[in-house]
């Protein structure tokens, strides 16, 4: 008998064979500080190529920036369960806010969630209606303790949000398109960062942290602690590898709308995260989102005539809400997903 509910359990073609596990040496690691700009470029060109993610360092970000935030997150991850739902997410007006049941693919991860957005308020669509584009504003639900954790949340946000458009300077410029080509999507940006807390599992060969799934968004940020658990599955084979955690590093992962942008010439990689018997694990994805109004569809730079568009232009705000209703409960059918609107 298995020791942890069923609705944790993977598909046998999905559980993690602990046995089996390997750590990818391939995954680029980029020092973001390299006097050569050029080479910088091309580097970052071929990681996203060949992995869709990569990890960076001397990025800038001050160190006791994530240090607080951990500190910070685990004593709330601590508090009682009463006292974590007292910031529950919930239905279309508590989007944002703790959690600890979302399904990846309908099964349940084995973790605990909270979510915040960068902006406050955060400018939203209000219904899931696709003729009706009455704007809702998320607001964050700051929890009463710890007391530190909103500010820290909040001065880690300005510096994801800093990094991310520096990062996407850099991807854009590995296309040959000008720096600034991204910009403008993200005026009213519904990016948001994810506080994940991955309890120790009584059994990991069963359950998974979060199930195999690619970000819809733009570009992830990431950081882990030095337990790991995150793992890629391979362009080159389809084989599930570990990332390794290295001190102060990002990992960077590029997410759906890169893919559709770059009309499939970068593409948004799977991955999924593993559990163990013995540690809990903390981590720190940041999602650099569009404004809820961009429409999402290849960029002109990246079709021509032999090569046309692969995807019909689909609304982000809306494919957002969608996911962010899904993600709650278990459905019928498939998630939505960025295939749904291929060409
Ligand atoms: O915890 C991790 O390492 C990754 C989490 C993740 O993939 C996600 O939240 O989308
Ligand atoms: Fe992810």
């Amino acid at each position: 008998m298995a020791e942890v509910d069923v609705a944790f359990i993977q598909e046998p073609v999905h559980r993690p064979n602990p046995s089996l596990r390997q750590e990818a040496d391939g995954i680029p690691l980029i020092d973001l500080s390299a006097p050569d700009f050029d080479a910088l470029i091309s580097d970052i060109g071929h990681a996203c190529r060949q992995w869709g993610f990569f990890q960076i360092i001397n990025h800038g970000v001050p160190p006791e920036r994530l240090q607080k935030l951990e500190a910070a997150a685990r004593k709330f991850f601590h508090l009682s369960l009463d006292e974590k739902r007292k910031v529950s997410r919930g239905g279309l007006d508590k989007v944002m806010g703790y959690y600890n049941t979302e399904h990846t693919k309908n099964v349940r991860d084995w973790k605990e969630v909270f979510d915040y957005t960068v902006k406050e308020p955060t400018l939203a669509y209000a219904s899931l209606d696709e003729d009706d584009d009455t704007v809702a504003y998320w607001e964050n639900q700051w929890p009463e303790n710890p007391p530190e954790l909103r500010e820290f949340c909040q001065e880690y946000a300005t510096e994801m949000v800093a990094l991310a458009m520096r990062l996407l300077e850099l991807v854009a410029m590995s296309l040959g398109l000008p720096p600034g080509r991204f910009e403008d999507f993200f005026k009213d940006h519904t990016s948001m960062v994810r506080l994940n807390c991955y309890p120790s599992c009584p059994s990991p060969d069963l359950a998974l942290g979060v199930g195999p799934h690619k970000d819809p968004g733009v570009l992830t940020i990431l950081a882990q602690d030095d337990v790991g658990g995150l793992e890629v599955k391979r362009k080159s084979d389809g084989q599930w590898v570990g990332v390794k955690p290295v001190p102060n590093a990002y990992i960077i992962n590029l997410g759906d709308i890169l893919q559709v942008w770059t009309n499939d010439v970068y593409e948004s990689v799977e991955h999924r995260v593993v559990v163990n018997s013995v540690k809990e694990r903390y981590s720190v994805p940041f999602f650099l989102n569009p404004s809820h109004y961009t429409m999402v569809a290849p960029l002109e730079e990246m079709t021509d005539e032999p090569n046309p568009a692969k995807y019909a232009p689909y609304n982000w705000g809306k494919f957002q809400l969608t996911r962010k209703q899904s993600n709650f409960m278990k459905l019928q059918v498939e998630n939505i997903q960025i295939s749904h609107f291929k060409n």
